[in-house]
């Protein structure tokens, strides 16, 4: 059964899904924004008090990548703390209140399904074409963000491969059609990945500072700052480019670039000492964490509408 201490296969999650979508009425919804390659619905939780008005969001998906399985765990327990803390926190009642928050759980389920079933460590998604045996492509490298320039691979059987074009991948496609539509209220972007303990913002597809860098990195390392506060996980803030690595066609860059100013990257737990397999142990006290972060920055902006 669904549990939110350990990581979930897609099944259980589509099931939670069904189910805590309709648990609150006033507080959630769900609506799926297409298909995935392999034909699995990509379904969108949108939490924040009902209104007959368009209220400014957020949007934060996870599981970009398949392997980095504490992502789509956060984004289950982000869902179930909204829930459950509405009405006795604050914080959590103003946001939900004043503002939406999008959450996708999983935004490349063929990818995450398969590993699970076939290959732990796959991190594309699972689209085949003819003409090369090698499946899938990096779905954070295939957004329209200076594409295929530097940091990806045209080379289908690289894990880093940018596509045939960009938003060649439906998922991507399928999440770039959704904030082009909404873009109007989507006032931050949240992309949740593992692992390294970074928060990363604009640019990675050149070295050059963002318009807003500055207060990008103002807000991240306040944001980093609440994270260390819980338990004293050590994060490191900055643009991609220079915290991470060069490399074009993520989609925190592409959300920034289309408007979206407070556009973040997140790289959960840990360092490396178990990586992608992070212990199931470590699901809650990373997701406790990473809830302070997020909430931080969702606080400014809200405070900045
Ligand atoms: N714009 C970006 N922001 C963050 C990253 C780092 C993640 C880390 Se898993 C990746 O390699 O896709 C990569 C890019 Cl291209
Ligand atoms: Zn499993
Ligand atoms: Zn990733
Ligand atoms: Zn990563
Ligand atoms: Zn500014
Ligand atoms: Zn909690």
């Amino acid at each position: 059964a669904h549990s939110y201490t350990k990581y979930n296969t897609w099944a259980q999650i589509q099931s939670w899904i069904a189910s805590i979508s309709t648990s609150n009425k006033d507080l959630i919804s769900k609506e799926v924004i297409g298909n995935t390659y392999e034909g699995r619905p990509m379904t969108l939780l949108k939490l924040g008090r009902k209104s007959s008005f368009a209220k400014p969001a957020i949007f934060m998906d996870c599981g970009i990548h398949a392997r980095e399985w504490i992502s789509p765990a956060f984004c289950q327990w982000f869902v179930k703390e909204a829930l459950s803390t509405f009405g006795s926190n604050a914080q959590m009642t103003s946001l939900l209140n004043q503002m939406d928050v999008y959450v996708l759980p999983v935004f490349n389920i063929d990818g995450y399904e398969y590993t699970h079933t076939n290959n732990r460590m796959w991190r594309k998604t699972r689209s085949r074409k003819s003409g090369t045996s090698c499946v899938g492509a990096d779905p954070n490298r295939n957004f329209d963000a200076g594409w295929c320039t530097l940091g990806a691979s045209s080379n289908p059987c690289s894990d880093t491969f940018c596509g045939y074009s960009p938003e060649s991948e439906i998922e991507v496609k399928n999440v770039a059609n959704f904030i082009r539509r909404n873009k109007a209220v989507i006032k931050a972007y949240l992309t949740v990945h593992s692992y390294s303990q970074l928060l990363l913002f604009p640019y990675s597809y050149s070295y050059n500072l963002a318009a807003h860098h500055s207060e990008l990195l103002k807000v991240a390392e306040g944001a980093s700052a609440a994270l260390r506060s819980l338990y004293g996980t050590r994060y490191t803030s900055g643009p991609g480019a220079t915290t991470i690595y060069p490399a074009a066609g993520g989609s925190d860059d592409w959300a920034y670039d289309l408007g979206v100013k407070y556009s973040y990257t997140f790289e959960l737990r840990d360092t490396g000492r178990y990586g992608f397999l992070l212990p199931e142990s470590q699901i809650k006290p990373t997701c406790e964490e990473t809830m302070l972060a997020v909430k931080y920055i969702a606080a400014y902006v809200q405070k900045n509408l």
